[in-house]
């Protein structure tokens, strides 16, 4: 059974997945301080939020159980991911569910502000009847600038569109020509500055942007401007913002985000005549709450389950297509890595994957949790280790990676092979995943092999010498070790030489010990897949 708990208010109409679900048992208490947070966290295996609680790193440390937290809306602002990531917690959101209400309430804010909607309602039911103050302007002909064209900033500049207005947007991410299609005039922000007579911001919080309209862009910006902000509090510096309403640079503004939510009850937003707010209501209809409950709570209960998901935000976007094409191959490099780590001796320094035939020309980069997962689970224990965390626990101990093209011709057919350097030596071993067969173990270093990459695995190095395979036959019957199969390979006549046998027992100590006692045999490993 799992157990979730739900800390904010979320629609009970999205929530109904995870309450029908057999396997899962919902706990909704909201309101939590973190401290009361901390105190309940432990026996959860997931944690549902929307933008109040904050989940801080004390919070996630006191979750040991935590297996996955989602968020109901976009922003993951208020959750530590670096904390999430560094003990492996996937943090989902719910990206797509509450795009067009937000944009809805941009234009809701955008159009109170032309025409003082508020203030002459405020003025209207105090028994004033004042049709002087209020005059407003038209959209129709105005220059909207949009910072941050993503899903909700997109979405405005289709609507402003509608209105007659001339959009000019910037974001690193669009090109000039999916603007051009979208009917978006690419500029610098400092051209949106300096012609914009409206502005709207729908760019997430980061230390990039973070007061990224402050002193000196208000010291540049076109007398008169209007101002949105329906993304997050911290994008526009709030005490520059108030000193410019006050010079009449900017002639109105309209937030409905703050630095600090709620804000306090002296703050200068919330008596300035030149100002509307709303309480981070920009989510806040019914559809986009089912939305965003409902896509939350479905990939959560997937998470749990070990289904696959979407929509994590620390773990690298995948396309559903190149997912497909690479997933016959995930567990494959898992088993590789795990098979190498207990192969090599001496402190991981450098792990490689090559990939040959077809998937040489796939972006492979997303293989690389799972060879880091099986290399580093073999050292720091199964459970410490899943492919949301890998990644970093391989950066904390500079462990080097990388996944390139393999310059091998020998295989037309999609192989792996992952490459392990450590301090003192350095291994490889090479497998396939054929379909209907599954996964296939078909080189170690060099030598041939045809081995599925479970149970146990005796990996020997010796010289070829007459009468040697039997003995170590003898050794395992001896000691109650069944060989499934066995393989051999070598140089030359007389030379080197490998035997790797799966066995279906692990060998103990003792057998170890054994074998290497042999005066032929110069190492003996064990490989377990167990
Ligand atoms: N008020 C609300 O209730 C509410 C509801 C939903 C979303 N939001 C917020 O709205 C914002 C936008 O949401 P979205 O779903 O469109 O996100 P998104 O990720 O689809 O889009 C954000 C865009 O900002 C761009 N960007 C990042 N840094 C930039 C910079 N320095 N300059 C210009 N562009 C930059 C990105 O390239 C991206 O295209 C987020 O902050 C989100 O948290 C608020
Ligand atoms: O939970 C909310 O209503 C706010 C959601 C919004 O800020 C978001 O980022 O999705």
């Amino acid at each position: 059974m799992f157990n979730v708990l739900v800390s904010d208010p979320i629609s009970h109409f999205g929530l109904q997945q995870l309450m029908r679900a057999e396997d899962v048992k919902v706990t909704q208490i909201t309101g939590l301080s973190e401290e009361e947070l901390i105190s309940i966290i432990r026996p959860y295996d997931a944690l549902l939020v929307r933008s109040q609680t904050k989940v801080t790193r004390r919070v996630i440390e006191a979750g040991v159980h935590l297996k996955v937290i989602g968020r109901a809306g976009v922003g993951v602002d208020n959750i530590d991911l670096d904390a999430a990531t560094s003990r492996g917690i996937i943090v989902i959101n719910a990206p797509d569910g509450n795009t067009v209400t937000t944009c809805e309430h941009t234009f809701a804010m955008m159009m109170a502000l032309a025409r003082h909607i508020p203030q002459a309602y405020a003025k209207t039911i105090a028994g004033l009847w004042d049709r002087k103050t209020f005059v407003g302007v038209e959209l129709q002909n105005k220059i909207l600038g949009v910072l941050g064209l993503g899903r909700i900033g997109i979405e405005v500049a289709k609507r402003a569109a509608a209105f007659g207005m001339t959009v000019i947007g910037h974001d690193p991410f669009l090109s000039e020509e999916r603007a051009n299609k979208l009917g978006i005039k690419l500029a610098t922000l400092d051209e949106i500055l300096r012609t914009a007579d409206f502005m709207t911001v729908h760019t997430p919080l980061t230390n990039n942007t973070r007061h990224m309209i402050a002193k000196p862009q208000f010291d540049v910006m076109k007398r008169g401007m209007r101002m949105i902000n329906c993304a997050r509090g911290g994008i526009i510096d709030e005490a520059a913002l108030v000193e410019a309403l006050d010079e009449g640079i900017v002639a109105g503004a309209a937030f409905d985000v703050f630095e600090h939510e709620p804000p306090a009850p002296d703050h200068p937003f919330l008596r300035h005549p030149k100002m509307i707010v709303t309480p981070h209501l920009g989510a806040s209809t019914l559809e986009a709450q089912e939305n965003v409950a409902l896509g939350v709570s479905e990939q959560v209960i997937h998470v749990l389950r070990h289904e696959p998901f979407k929509n994590a935000v620390n773990i690298p976007a995948v396309s559903t297509d190149l997912l497909n094409k690479l997933q016959p191959y995930l567990t494959l490099c898992e088993q590789l890595g795990k098979a190498l780590a207990q192969m090599t001796d001496g402190s991981v320094r450098e792990v490689t994957v090559e990939c040959a035939g077809e998937l040489a020309d796939l972006d492979t980069s997303s293989l690389i949790p799972y060879v880091l997962k099986g290399v580093l689970s073999h050292h720091l224990g199964a459970e410490q280790v899943n492919i949301v965390n890998a990644i970093h626990l391989a950066k904390n101990r500079d462990i080097h990676f990388e996944v390139r093209k393999s310059l091998s011709t020998r295989s037309l057919s999609s192989e792996i092979t992952i490459r392990l350097k450590t301090t003192i030596e350095e291994r490889w071993v090479t497998g396939s995943a054929v379909p209907g067969v599954g996964e296939r173990l078909v080189r170690i270093g060099p030598y041939p092999v045809d081995i599925s990459p479970e149970g146990y695995v005796l990996l020997i190095s010796q010289m070829d010498k007459p009468g040697l395979i039997g003995r170590v036959g003898t050794l395992l019957g001896e000691s109650g070790i069944n060989i499934a199969t066995m393989q051999v390979g070598r140089n030359e006549v007389g030379g080197s030489a490998v035997m790797i046998l799966k066995n279906d027992k692990k060998a103990s100590k003792n057998v170890m010990e054994s074998l290497f006692a042999i005066p032929e045999i110069k190492r003996v490993r064990e490989v377990s897949f167990v």
